[in-house]
């Protein structure tokens, strides 16, 4: 398929807000691809490129290359382009990342350049495109789209998904079944402010879980044989040897759960997740590992039990169905609400939430214990609650955007006061600006300008903005050491000189 074609109908999704007519186009796209390019097809029309990190920035973007007449670049000429760049290494990278992307831009049409650097620089986002998608795949291959759905949510994969659908027909679906041995996607939550607001928004019988802060995963075990999974269906069998011994202890032997991997201190306090997160990702001589950071599973599901699926009982169903197989210390902590009118039951549950920031979780999620698993959906039975945290930081420099952002300052350099009048930086943000937000920047930022080379923006530290975030996280790219995971501007605050900002030693102690 023409990358062309791809671009185009970006183009007409991106310009209609008619869901149907959206599904419609996507589905006359599928239909013309070839089921081995649609899986390509799917993730670029999403903004994600399947070969990941490919080390091209704006430095390699920038340079300006003649584009040609006519379209004759294909999806799977892009994808060559792609794997070339991603596979290079060494001495001399920047210069032969340059030639490709010369190479590549000078057979693409100024709307497909345009494509490709947009795609490339993170900024093709089409909200929720991969629902469209899913329809649009229905649609083409003539299969209903709970069907598809479904399939989807089993595999973990609508590219693949597609291409046996669009090269098959609908008998294909058949073959997506939850077995045990092959992962599905996680059910995942949306948030809610408070404890008290979560319990009235479910409006049902529901249950307050301790939220650990560790990394997910999914353990099959069929027999002997068993697979852990992560939350991107990852297998990390072998760095988890903990795990499979635990699974091995269970009381059944043809199960999935679903739960999260943590470690504890000597306190019983759990340790950081990037500590979690390092020792997870490091292959080398896990035993040592092992040794040094020893981790523990704690379950909060069942997907399946007995071989058969159980992701349709309701909660509470599943909960006895967990408290059966897995042991109690090896189970999530949890405080049920029978009666979500009860002020006396929700006061309860909001102590279980302020007793288990106490003991050093993240927060918690209020689960509504007649709901089913949606494998692979952000499900309004699940909700998170996690205390906000926000500092008001000071603006050091911005980068001129790109795309839809050309000539406005958007990414902003964040910086906390040190005690000897300096700032120090803490990361970079440009979610959470609004149109608004960002043209009003862009005029106070030009005042307080020093510096422009083009690409960077050095400005007087004077303005002041509100940032939230989901924790400190250690980095060692920051002269602090610390950055902000998932900061996002609330609101500027010009009316908050700079010396009331957020010093670096608060930043340090919300660290907790
Ligand atoms: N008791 C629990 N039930 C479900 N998920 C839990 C629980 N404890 C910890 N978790 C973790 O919390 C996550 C729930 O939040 P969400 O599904 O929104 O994931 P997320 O996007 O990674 O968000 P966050 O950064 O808040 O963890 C799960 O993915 C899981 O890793």
């Amino acid at each position: 398929m023409l990358l062309a074609r791809l671009v185009d109908v970006s183009r007409e999704v991106a310009a209609t807000s008619a869901r149907s007519r959206k599904i419609a186009a996507l589905a006359g796209l599928f239909a013309d691809a070839q089921p081995d390019d649609v899986a390509l097809v799917i993730s670029y029309l999403a903004g994600r490129v399947p070969q990941g990190r490919i080390g091209v920035g704006w430095s390699v973007l920038k340079e300006a290359v003649p584009p040609a007449a006519v379209p004759s670049l294909s999806v799977a000429d892009a994808d060559a382009a792609f794997t070339r760049l991603a596979e290079i290494t060494g001495s001399g990278s920047q210069a032969e990342r340059k030639r490709l992307v010369r190479e590549l831009m000078a057979r693409a049409t100024a709307e497909e350049q345009e494509f490709v650097m947009r795609l490339l620089m993170g900024e093709v986002r089409q909200g929720a495109l991969d629902a469209i998608a899913l329809e649009g795949v229905a649609q083409a291959a003539g299969a209903p789209a709970a069907d598809v759905r479904r399939a989807v949510m089993l595999d973990g994969s609508l590219p693949r998904v597609a291409r046996d659908l669009l090269a098959e027909g609908p008998a294909a679906l058949e073959r997506f079944q939850l077995r045990v041995g092959s992962p599905v996607l996680p059910m995942l939550a949306h948030t809610a402010k408070s404890v008290t607001e979560a319990v009235g928004a479910l409006g049902t019988a529901c249950v307050v879980e301790e939220k650990l802060d560790g990394i997910r995963v999914q353990v099959h075990r069929s027999g002997e044989d068993i697979r852990i999974y992560t939350r991107s269906l990852d297998d990390i069998t072998d760095r988890l040897p903990e795990v499979t011994d635990a699974a091995r202890q269970m009381t059944g032997d043809r199960f999935i759960l679903d739960g999260e991997v943590i470690a504890l201190d000597a306190t019983g306090r759990p340790v950081p997740f990037q500590d979690i997160a390092s020792r997870v990702g490091s292959r080398v001589d896990v035993n040592a590992a092992r040794a040094v950071l020893p981790l523990s599973a704690v379950f909060f599901d069942v997907l399946a039990a007995d071989g058969a699926p159980t992701l349709d009982l309701p909660g509470s169903e599943r909960h006895t169905v967990l408290a059966r197989l897995v042991p109690e210390p090896m189970r999530v902590r949890r405080a049920v609400v029978e009666d979500p009118a009860s002020s006396q039951q929700v006061a309860a549950a909001e102590e279980f939430f302020s007793e288990t920031l106490r003991r050093g979780h993240e927060g918690v999620l209020v689960k509504a214990l007649d709901a089913p698993y949606v494998a692979g959906r952000r499900g309004r039975s699940w909700l998170k609650v996690k205390p906000v945290h926000t500092l008001d930081l000071v603006v050091l420099a911005a980068e001129w955007g790109h795309g839809r952002r050309t000539g406005l300052l958007s990414n902003l350099h964040l910086g906390a006061r040190a005690a000897d009048g300096t700032y120090v930086m803490l990361g970079k943000t440009f979610k959470g600006l609004t149109d608004e937000m960002l043209r009003w920047q862009t005029q106070r930022l030009r005042e307080l300008a020093v510096n422009d080379d083009g690409f960077t923006v050095t400005v007087r530290p004077e303005l002041v903005v509100e940032i939230a975030f989901d924790g400190v996280q250690r980095s060692p790219r920051y002269p602090a050491g610390v950055t902000l995971r998932f900061a996002r501007v609330l609101r500027h605050r010009p009316d908050k000189p700079a010396q009331q900002a957020d010093t670096i030693e608060q930043v340090l102690d919300s660290r907790g």
